[in-house]
């Protein structure tokens, strides 16, 4: 993966993974037989991931460990990365001076089908945002590819007035049909591919899969609705 970086690092995209980036061979890491045949290759592996995050709580930390922190963990991709992402939050803060208070709140949001975006973003089920009034927001969020949903869920936010709002996401794509949306802290930055594995899933499957890998095409057939 060295080898696939750009130059100078900036570390407000996250480890850049080219356009090139050919992932890794399948055969050299385990992965549930039912999705053998669905897939193209590992595209980061779960051990990356959890190192990757580590450092992102501490980045967190740095910048934000002063306060008291409300996590909106997105469901459903969002909920493998901010299980881990809280308890490297946890770890630091435990291990530090000062003792930061952390709650975990949780929003549904569905706007895909198949590997499309429908445009009209759902918040499922019932929640009670005026929780967020006066609190310091951390929104834990899988990926950002149009960028739609977390601008739809920002407005929705807006309105009761949280101290400060920043975002958290795992993975940022590198698309065209991203309205240029940037989180405040991103985990990797990868090329417009769609993605599966650690909570992220295409209808529902794949979201038992410990790696992050790119589905191919027979696996988009087999579980298309
Ligand atoms: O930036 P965007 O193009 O808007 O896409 C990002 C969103 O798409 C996925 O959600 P999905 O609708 O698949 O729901 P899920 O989290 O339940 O899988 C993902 O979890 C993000 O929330
Ligand atoms: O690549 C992806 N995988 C799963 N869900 C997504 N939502 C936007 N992009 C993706």
């Amino acid at each position: 993966m060295a080898g696939s970086s750009e130059k100078a690092p900036d570390s407000g995209r996250g480890v850049v993974l080219l356009d090139n980036w050919p992932g890794y061979d399948l055969d050299l890491f385990t992965y549930p037989q039912h999705y053998y045949g669905d897939l193209e290759c590992v595209f980061i592996p779960h051990g990356i991931i959890v190192d990757r995050i580590e450092r992102l709580a501490k980045d967190i930390m740095k910048d934000i460990g002063c306060h008291d922190i409300l996590v909106l963990c997105v469901l459903k991709g969002g909920y493998k990365f901010c299980a881990d992402l809280v308890e490297h939050l946890k770890n630091i803060s435990r291990n530090s001076d000062r003792f930061v208070s952390m709650k975990v709140d949780f929003i549904r949001l569905k706007s895909y089908k198949n590997d499309r975006s429908m445009g009209e973003l759902q918040i499922i089920g019932d929640e009670d945002l005026s929780t967020l009034t006066g609190k310091n927001v951390l929104i834990v969020e899988d990926v950002v590819g149009t960028g739609r949903t977390m601008k739809a869920l920002l407005s929705s936010i807006e309105k009761y007035k949280p101290n400060m709002v920043k975002i958290a996401s795992l993975l940022v794509k590198r698309t065209a049909r991203s309205d240029s949306f940037r989180p405040d802290y991103a985990g990797f930055e990868i090329p417009d591919v769609f993605v599966v594995g650690y909570a992220l899933d295409y209808n529902e499957y794949f979201r038992d899969l410990n790696h992050i890998c790119v589905i191919n095409e027979h696996g988009k057939e087999k579980y298309r609705i």
